[in-house]
């Protein structure tokens, strides 16, 4: 009999050990089914041990090992283990948010090749050389031919695809192994000198861990720099771990790689996915079959046993950082694991955050720059619309509509970008002052007119909108405020002629409705969109050469010592949507504060000033990159409650505290009530990380030996994104 220690998803950093008639050393990493309590519980075996601090003769057996898949490797297990080290997790949470579920569970999985590999037979190619009377089979065969390999679905897709099972009947077309992944399909265009220049570091960058950044303007060609390293990765036989920030909004992207490269295993991982194709996806990668893996962050788990490239796409974005559970920043860990396994990861962005910037810039991550678009001549024209003394028409200043009134003469596509969805931020009565707020939260119910709800955009509730005040009866109540919508009506009165199509995350709910939004707008079906920062990241629209921007200054002034930067950021990326092909583009930004600096700087597209100097003020109040922080949070139906127990928290810090470690007051936060939930918030600083992480571990362990109220719920959070 041997004994097997289980890590278990459960919120205690502690591990079980368990007994097992048959395991053995190679069932480390393998994924386990064990009692746990009444119920049952699945886990992974992180190791196996000699003896045990529970009496071997109360040790519960193991139900099942999962034997059907390899186990998972040593890496692996060390990077979750400093995953859940760094994040002060509990080791068994981390394996849990990474696993998918169906292996987590000891699933067996079913793994069968679903899309073959095609190409022509030598009967295929006959037939076409003797064709004399056309056939659909034959068309087919013509079209294959000019594709080379090609995977079954995308061979369906071809004009004369609905031949293709006919065509296999006889022969013509068959399944292909063993062809080069690293093959490209044909049609890959020709680098730019400095698009060649970058790869080219790159390949010649040094033998093992090596962080790049590549900060390359908008529409400078980032994706074909990411394609032709992982080309080349892939012919020296090793594996491309490449991530993105949604992949909701990036199916462009997907069908890209998987074009770019028809031999390769080109696997997605994202939460998204239906359970069995992410488990098989995931044994993909695990087996070393999988050649690329495209996925977002929590695809940085992915086991790669072959791994040669890291890279990360648009690595300013927030969405890397999870939000919930397991703290993590997918961004942070692609680095940790580029260093863990010796190879290069390249962050790519035309705005860095802060953090990579200043990385860069002290030469601690190489620097990469691509200052040229690819295709277009030169960036979009970037002019500020003073709006101080302007009657503008539902939010729109008379350039504004004059420009589109030109695009659309022109035939060219128009962007009106408004970081707010729904009708109007709020609806209320003149009369006796009464708003619609959220009964859970402190928040306002924004209204959607376009199916008559008041909805929270926090919690989700939802409510009819009333005909009258709720309060005093009044009749007139109205809708303070702009979102999409509502700039959707007006735009579609303006211009009748006109299709106008909103884009935000009520038009687009599924993934299929948006990817019928982006191919309405690709093949030239929408003449003006408006839409929030959905349309901001990556798309690429050759018509589209207006963006229009309005409602920013709102974010102007907010409180968090992120809001420029994430402000700049949008408005870079969004602005750089505009003339992106051979027509040039044109961004009106609408606005209160003209001389406003950050307007200043985006106007001369110049993110380095702007960088530089946010890095200025961050360095003065003594803000991350120059300092490390953590922020301890709680939440609990009384606001009291949660304020004690963080007070509580503070006096225990400031007991154990080292010298440089700072401990601030707890505070409320922003949106203090959620969901019935009020919620504090106290921040921990430091000037290095290693003082802090010692400190917080120490903490933490006293801190989950506290007793607290019932529904009092509270989590730490290294590194945090918002304070
Ligand atoms: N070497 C090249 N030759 C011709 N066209 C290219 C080349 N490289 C890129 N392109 C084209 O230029 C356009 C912009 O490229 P891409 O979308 O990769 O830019 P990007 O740097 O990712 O931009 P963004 O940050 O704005 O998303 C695309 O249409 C792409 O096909
Ligand atoms: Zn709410």
């Amino acid at each position: 009999m041997s004994i097997v220690r289980v890590a278990l998803p459960v919120p205690i950093p502690q591990l079980f050990d368990y007994s097992s008639q048959d395991a053995c050393e190679e069932d480390v990493g393998r994924c386990v089914r064990v009692p746990f309590g009444r119920g049952e519980k699945s886990g992974v075996i992180v190791a196996l041990v000699t003896a045990s601090d529970v009496d071997p003769a109360r040790l519960k057996a193991v139900r099942h090992i999962q034997r059907e898949v390899a186990p998972l490797p040593r890496d692996w297990l060390e990077l979750v283990a400093f995953v859940a080290r760094y994040y002060h997790a509990p080791l068994g949470e981390v394996i849990a948010l990474a696993l998918p579920p169906g292996l987590r569970r000891a699933d067996a999985v079913s793994d069968r090749e679903s899309d073959p590999l095609l190409d022509l037979s030598a009967d295929g190619h006959a037939a076409l050389a003797e064709a004399r009377r056309a056939s659909r089979a034959l068309a087919l065969l013509g079209e294959l031919r000019a594709a080379g390999v090609i995977r079954r679905s995308a061979a369906r897709e071809l004009p004369a695809g609905a031949a293709l099972g006919d065509a296999m009947k006889r022969g013509w077309v068959v399944a292909v192994r063993g062809a080069d992944p690293s093959q490209p399909a044909a049609n890959r265009p020709e680098l730019t000198d400095e698009q060649r220049a970058a790869v080219e570091a790159v390949s010649a960058g040094p033998e093992g861990f090596a962080p790049w950044l590549l900060q390359g303007v908008t529409g400078s060609g980032k994706t074909e720099v990411y394609l032709r390293l992982a080309e080349r990765a892939l012919a020296a036989g090793r594996q491309v771990l490449m991530l993105v920030p949604e992949i909701a909004l990036t199916p462009q992207l997907e069908s890209r790689v998987a074009n770019r490269f028809p031999a390769a295993c080109v696997v997605s991982l994202h939460s998204a996915l239906a359970e069995g194709a992410r488990s098989r996806g995931f044994v993909q990668a695990l087996e070393g079959r999988a050649d690329i893996v495209l996925g977002t962050r929590l695809s940085v788990f992915a086991p790669l046993p072959r791994l040669g490239l890291i890279l990360v796409d648009e690595e300013h974005d927030a969405s890397y950082k999870q939000q919930e559970g397991v703290r993590y920043s997918a961004r942070d860990v692609a680095v940790w694991r580029a260093h863990q396994r010796k190879v290069p990861v390249v962050l790519g962005s035309a705005t860095p955050s802060l953090e990579s910037w200043q990385h860069a810039r002290l030469a601690r991550y190489r620097s990469l720059r691509l200052d040229a678009r690819a295709l277009a001549s030169t960036l979009p024209t970037v002019r500020r619309i003073d709006t101080r003394r302007m009657k503008l028409d539902e939010g729109l200043s008379p350039q504004l509509k004059t420009a589109i009134g030109e695009r659309l003469a022109r035939g060219e596509q128009s962007l009106v970008f408004l970081n707010r969805r729904g009708y109007a931020p709020v609806l209320s009565c003149p009369a006796c002052g009464w708003v619609s707020q959220c009964p859970h939260c402190s928040a306002n119910l924004v209204v959607h007119l376009a199916d008559r709800r008041l909805r929270c955009h926090h919690c989700g509730c939802d409510t009819e909108v009333p005909h009258h005040c709720p309060v005093c009866s009044n009749q007139d109540i109205q809708p303070f405020g702009r979102g999409t919508q509502r700039i959707e009506a007006r735009l579609v009165e303006l211009f009748p002629e006109a299709r106008v199509l909103r884009v935000d995350r009520d038009s687009a709910r599924t993934r299929n409705q948006w990817e019928s939004l982006l191919a309405q707008i690709a093949s030239g079906e929408a003449d003006i969109l408006v839409g929030t920062q959905m349309m901001a990241k990556g798309h690429d629209f050759p018509q589209l050469t207006l963006v229009g921007v309005i409602g920013a200054d709102a974010s102007l002034h907010a409180a968090d010592f992120r809001a420029p930067e994430r402000l700049f950021q949008q408005l870079m990326q969004v602005g750089g949507r505009a003339g992106r092909a051979h027509l040039p583009g044109e961004v009106l930004v609408q606005t209160e504060y003209p001389d406003h600096p950050l307007y200043r700087c985006l106007v001369k597209h110049d993110f380095d000033a702007f960088a530089a100097s946010g890095l200025d003020e961050r360095r003065a109040a003594g803000f991350p990159p120059f300092s490390f922080q953590a922020m301890l949070r709680a939440d609990a139906p009384l606001l009291d409650d949660a304020m004690q127990f963080l007070a509580h928290a503070r006096r225990l810090a400031q007991e154990m505290a080292p010298a440089g470690v700072r401990v601030f007051d707890a505070v409320p936060m922003r949106l203090t009530r959620l969901a019935r939930r009020e919620r504090a918030q106290l921040l921990v600083e430091a000037d290095e990380r290693a003082p802090l992480q010692g400190f917080l571990g120490a903490w933490i362990e006293v801190l989950r030996a506290q007793r607290t109220p019932r529904e009092l719920r509270w989590q730490l959070d290294v590194d945090p994104l918002e304070v």
